[in-house]
């Protein structure tokens, strides 16, 4: 049974950004940040099987693309990393990539990678505030510069570069071409409405991610058998004793919860292992909450910090 305010780890990247606001309050001194990460706060905490994250570009990330469980196993991990961006923010002109233009042999993704042209074959698209993106294991993709977006992702951190833009960090063509998909992505299905508060935006196998529109005032019961994360994107709410404003990310697993939300609503994400949408983990109280009056000096930011290099 836990129900946590997740910790903050800070992972520094070139690709990063210097100023985090309005999602984190934690000051950037030194190399950029690419990514926060959320984490359990307990130290003998079981391992989630998710992990929830925030990115900031301000250059494009690698050419890249990460294992399925099958080679993950091969190779003595413990799973793939199949991903999903939701975009928080997005500058004109903000793109990501997802699949090749074309479908390609292994010997022509090969010499691709080896002569760079990769990074003229991937399929770009634009992307504003509000879009989700499915990224399926074996999919090369990529995020542009001038974006804000919450990953969601099996737990991994395993990722095989075809092109860097020339930043002197190792590629991986071996493994990049035994996992790649090296073709154009098929369709996304569109995101479904579970009830007025909650959408499912994406149903799958590992993960299932919802946003939820929770109105003012409003109290809800949160029934989370399996592991649950929620991430405030906009407004406020109070989830047991723990107070979440933008940028705040709960852990709740094998628990039971109220949720009372503060006088703007609260939009959020929330994110469990899949296949289905679990209708029973969040149904309103239906009564106005106690906790209309909240301000933002009562929703501290997560207490604990920690920093990572990659
Ligand atoms: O190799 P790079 O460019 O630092 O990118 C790695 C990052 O890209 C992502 O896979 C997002 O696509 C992150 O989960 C990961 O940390």
């Amino acid at each position: 049974m836990a129900i946590e305010h997740a910790a903050v780890q800070v992972v520094r990247k070139p690709w990063g950004i210097g100023d985090l606001h309005p999602w984190s309050s934690i000051d950037v001194a030194g190399d950029p940040v690419g990514e926060l990460w959320f984490q359990r706060t307990h130290k003998h905490a079981a391992i989630p099987a998710l992990l929830l994250k925030l990115l900031f570009t301000s250059e494009p990330l690698s050419i890249q693309v990460h294992p399925d469980d099958e080679f993950a196993r091969s190779i003595g991990l413990p799973n793939g990393k199949t991903e999903a961006w939701y975009i928080l923010a997005a500058a004109p002109g903000a793109r990501v990539a997802l699949g090749l233009k074309r479908r390609l042999t292994p010997q022509a993704l090969r010499a691709a990678i080896r002569d760079g042209s990769i990074a003229d074959l991937t399929q770009w698209r634009p992307v504003a505030k509000g879009d989700i993106i499915f990224v399926p294991a074996g999919t090369i993709h990529a995020i542009g510069a001038g974006i804000v977006l919450a990953e969601i992702q099996q737990r991994s951190d395993t990722t095989f570069r075809l092109f860097d833009y020339g930043r002197q960090r190792e590629l991986h063509e071996k493994s990049a071409v035994a996992v790649s998909d090296a073709g154009p992505v098929q369709p996304e299905t569109g995101p479904r409405r579970i009830t007025t508060a909650r959408t499912a935006l994406i149903t799958s196998q590992h993960f299932v991610i919802e946003l939820i529109d929770l109105p003012a005032n409003s109290n809800w019961a949160l029934n989370a058998d399996r592991e649950t994360w929620i991430l405030a994107i906009e407004g406020r709410a109070r989830i047991g004793s723990t107070n979440m404003s933008v940028g705040d990310a709960v852990f709740i697993e094998g628990d039971r919860s109220g949720i009372e939300v503060g006088a703007d609503g609260m939009r959020g994400l929330m994110a469990y292992p899949g296949p289905d949408p679990v209708v029973a983990l969040l149904q309103g109280a239906g009564e106005l909450t106690k906790y209309a009056g909240m301000s933002a000096g009562d929703a501290p930011k997560s207490s604990e910090t920690v920093e990572v290099q990659a």
